[in-house]
């Protein structure tokens, strides 16, 4: 079919449909594939081109805007002036690699949330060939016929051809209402955004199902013309990120005042103003933290692409820190604690009850399973689809029937339908029209009541009296007390008029037809995940839309919680109050036949009791929960493409296990931003003492540290080191303890006391003992003036014992509570690579003659290394051994933290 297509901008989706057609050069059955394939080369691929502005100059001059840069601008300005023009260029190469390296960092980080996208390709069901088939939105073309259904994003701008949906058209015009759209064979005139035939890209829908064809795809659609639209949105920081940048400013403020106040103490101690002025902008360059954000970004980034690695892809850098915190996981039942491979095992007719696997002798349990299997919109692998497709519970009717030789061909189910009464999820059943007859199924609560007759023990149709309901209620109840799902079958015959007249009229005054069950067995991974979620402090609610019974049953399968089941009706008669009480007993609740408005209000109640709400949901309707809660969790395979819009994290594998994997990674990237915290705090202490003394001493100690060799630590050696700490393997134990206050600190008192008292004093005492160590071999007395190599290896010493000593500090960094030996002393490879390049680093400074030159070293002697040996050992033995202490104070019983926030 060679032919010229109309240019994108001239086809005119207003005129009737045969005309628009006859015009795309399509038919209703869709296009060729090989047609589809030579249009795409001809339109391009149905995607928004983003405009190429180009961000980076302006992103790489913000990096010298930033007040730190600025206030080190400041410092190097009053280096020339004060006539320390090397300190001054030292300073701004300083500014010039920490913008270079906040540059770089940042970049890695928004490509690293950019990526995602192809982690969550948009779909859409296209006919091809006259086959319904699910393509990447990407390949839709002009021309195309696609299916639209509920929960669906409409990824072209097309015209309805059959059917009618509700479209939430926010997207474009910011009404948040729904509008019903339907097809209409006529010219309408009109604006074209409301125009009652016409849906558009971007926009989704939120009811109903129905065909449209394809008028204009990428940037020809209404959302493509709009260009703000196409324009990256606005990054809020992460509250960790806001934490850290508060304690940046503390501690930038803490270095400014410490610099500032040493001027005169330095002056005092006989220093004069030149020399002191230069040692306070060095103890300000040295002690500001510059490099802490980025760093924490990447930290974030690096989560981010981890867990979608892991099967959980989240929307915000901020959701790993969330994730971490986490105390309740509300679940959905089907497909997220269970497979969502359904199979029929046991059936029930006119008071028989057979296995599934018997019941093809059985003409009552074959016409059974033929009303299911009509009663039906799915499609098994061959029959009309490649693969299956549709809902899992109606494809296991639909192998039933296949099983019991009475097998349901979609084509003459479809083609006999004249009305489908599509799956409503409050009233829980679903109903078709073929001709004279009405078949329903669904929930048995729901199905039963509507129904005034039933098949008796013969066969014959008999009035459903209450022993005969009473015994249908007994077998659902031991069916779903066995965990299985328990679906209601009936069917009407009456006049076609009636049956197509509307719901309510037809499905009334039903004959029961029987029951079927099946089975949706639990995930394998899932008993494991929740004893690790439990393990890990976190209640797990189940919400789910199916019977009480058969989720307690699951529940206690998977290890989930006592057998408490408050049903949707117990729900709504709940006060807010009761509720509270009721959730706030820490106990596990299986939420059953509950409704997207509960999981709303669910959700509410646990928050404001101070939870950090990790929710599930996969419908349409559920998105105002996922919105609320703190993770909003869309699964990735099942939901619809609206819940995953409203998700902070949509799992690829729609698997409970993947949600506590998630919180493990939240909890150990959180982890270790504190860890690298830890490493960089460290250091200060070392660096701050060696000038205390001097000053305290009125300058009889000379001077053990220069400027330079402080920006050599802070800026040189110390740098990878601290990058490696960011990606430390979780810490054993992680999941054993309760989760984060939502309120605690990143940076609090017990990391400042490690840091400065534990780590910072022991590493101060080792220095000086190694710089008085020098001095007294050179026979120095105290007051006596030090010049020339003795002076240079004097203070080479201190700054080679920092940097032994920062090494010590590494490793004990690495855990917060357990030993090294439980992680293993060389696990993480990146570590000792930054050591290496540490200590590289450390000994072209001490050993090459022309950067002794510069940064004032002096070769240092074989005695001189024995005593530097031993410094990390004994920095890292004194963390050791404290960890050791605290983990021996919280393993006695009456101090151990609580490990259930029930108890808590
Ligand atoms: N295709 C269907 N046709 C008729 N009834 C159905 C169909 N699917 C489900 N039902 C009935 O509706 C009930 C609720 O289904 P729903 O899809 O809301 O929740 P669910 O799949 O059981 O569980 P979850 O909320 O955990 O995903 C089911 O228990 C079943 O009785």
């Amino acid at each position: 079919m060679a032919q010229t297509i109309l240019a994108p901008a001239e086809v005119d989706e207003r005129q009737p449909p045969t005309e628009l057609f006859r015009h795309l050069r399509s038919t209703p059955g869709g296009l060729r594939s090989r047609e589809a394939a030579r249009r795409l080369t001809v339109y391009g691929p149905n995607e928004l081109s983003r405009r190429h502005v180009r961000r980076w100059p302006r992103q790489l001059l913000a990096q010298f805007t930033q007040p730190l840069a600025v206030l080190l601008m400041v410092a190097a300005v009053l280096a020339w002036f004060g006539h320390a023009p090397a300190l001054g260029l030292a300073v701004v190469a300083v500014i010039l690699l920490n913008a270079a390296f906040a540059f770089v960092q940042e970049r890695q980080a928004e490509r690293a949330v950019e990526a995602l996208a192809a982690f969550l390709p948009l779909s859409a069901r296209v006919y091809r060939d006259g086959v319904l088939v699910e393509a990447p939105a990407r390949d839709l073309v002009p021309g195309d016929v696609v299916e639209i259904a509920e929960g669906d994003r409409i990824s072209a701008d097309a015209r309805m051809i059959d059917g009618s949906v509700a479209v939430d058209l926010s997207t474009l015009n910011g009404e948040s209402l729904p509008v019903v759209r339907a097809a209409d064979p006529e010219h309408v005139p009109g604006p074209l955004l409301e125009a009652r035939e016409l849906v558009f890209s971007g926009t989704s829908c939120t009811a109903g199902q129905a065909r449209a064809v394809v008028t204009h795809t990428g940037m020809h659609t209404e959302i493509g013309r709009i260009a703000a639209l196409s324009q990256r949105g606005h990054t809020e920081p992460s509250p960790l990120e806001r934490q850290v940048r508060k304690a940046t400013w503390i501690i930038a403020a803490v270095a400014v005042a410490a610099g500032v106040a040493f001027l005169p103490i330095g002056v005092l101690a006989g220093l004069g103003w030149a020399a002191a002025i230069t040692f306070s902008i060095g103890l300000i360059v040295a002690n500001v933290p510059e490099g802490l954000l980025p760093t924490i970004t990447l930290a974030l980034a690096a989560g981010v692409r981890e867990l979608a690695r892991a099967g959980a892809v989240v929307k915000r850098l901020s959701a790993v820190e969330t994730l971490g915190s986490t105390t309740v996981i509300c679940t959905d039942k089907t497909g997220t604690l269970t497979e969502n491979r359904m199979r029929v095992t046991r059936m029930w007719a006119a008071g028989r009850e057979r296995d599934a696997a018997d019941a093809g002798g059985d003409r009552l349990l074959r016409e059974l399973a033929a009303a299911a299997a009509t009663c039906t919109t799915a499609h098994l692998a061959g029959d009309g689809t490649p693969a299956d497709s549709g809902d899992p519970t109606e494809l296991a009717l639909l192998r039933l029937a296949a099983t019991l030789g009475v097998p349901v061909r979609a084509a003459d189910r479809d083609g006999a339908r004249t009305t489908l009464y599509a799956f409503d999820p409050r009233t829980r059943r679903m109903s078709t029209v073929c001709g004279g007859h009405l078949y329903v199924k669904g929930a048995p609560e729901s199905v039963i009541p509507l129904c005034d007759r039933h098949l008796d023990v013969a066969g014959r149709f008999a009035a459903l009296t209450g022993p005969a309901r009473a015994e249908a209620a007994e077998v659902v109840d031991r069916y779903a007390r066995t965990g299985l799902r328990v679906l209601a079958v009936a069917q009407r015959v009456a006049a076609p008029a009636v049956l197509n007249a509307g719901r309510d009229a037809a499905e009334s005054g039903l004959t029961l037809l029987g029951l079927v069950a099946m089975v949706d067995p639990p995930r394998h991974a899932v008993p494991e995940a929740v004893a690790a979620a439990h393990r890990a402090g976190i209640t797990v609610h189940v919400i789910t839309g199916d019977y009480g019974p058969t989720a307690a049953e699951i529940a206690a399968e998977v290890g989930i919680g006592g057998r408490r089941v408050v049903t949707g009706a117990e729900l709504e008669r709940m006060s807010d109050a009761d509720l509270d009480r009721l959730l706030g007993d820490g106990e596990e609740i299986v939420f059953a036949r509950s409704s997207p408005e509960s999981k709303l209000r669910i959700c509410e109640a646990l928050r404001s009791e101070g939870h950090i709400v990790a929710m599930t949901g996969d419908g349409v309707n559920d998105a105002p929960a996922l919105r609320r809660a703190d993770i909003g969790v869309a699964m990735g395979r099942s939901g619809t493409d609206v819940a995953r819009e409203a998700a902070t994290m949509v799992l690829t594998d729609d698997n409970f296990a993947t949600i506590v994997r998630a919180v493990e990674a939240g909890r150990r990237v959180y982890d270790n931003v504190r860890k690298f915290v830890l490493y960089i705090f460290a250091h200060a202490v070392p660096e701050v003492v060696p000038f205390l003394i001097f000053a305290l001493s009125g300058g009889a100690v000379p001077l053990p540290l220069t400027v330079l060799q402080i920006l050599a630590i802070d800026l040189g050696t110390e740098t990878l080191p601290a990058l490696a700490l960011g990606r430390e393997r979780a810490e054993p134990g992680l999941m054993d303890r309760p989760p984060r206050p939502r309120r605690a600190g990143v940076i609090d008192a017990r990391l400042l006391w490690r840091a400065w008292a534990l780590l910072g004093i022991t590493s101060a005492v080792l220095v000086l003992a190694g710089f008085f160590f020098v001095l007294w071999r050179d026979g120095w007395q105290p007051g006596a003036e030090l010049t020339g190599t003795a002076y240079a290896r004097a203070t080479t010493m201190t700054f080679a014992g920092i940097v032994a000593c920062q090494i010590g500090t590494a490793f004990a960094s690495r855990t917060d509570h357990a030993s090294l030996r439980s992680i293993g002393v060389f696990s993480n490879r990146l570590l000792l690579g930054g050591i290496a390049f540490e200590l590289a680093f450390a000994a072209a400074l001490i050993y090459l003659p022309p950067l002794q030159a510069v940064f004032g070293t002096a070769a240092l002697g074989a005695a001189e290394l024995a005593l530097l040996l031993p410094f990390p050992l004994l920095v890292w033995g004194v963390d050791e051994i404290h960890r050791a202490r605290r983990r021996r104070r919280d393993a006695r019983p009456e101090e151990a933290p609580s490990c259930s926030f029930a108890t808590s």
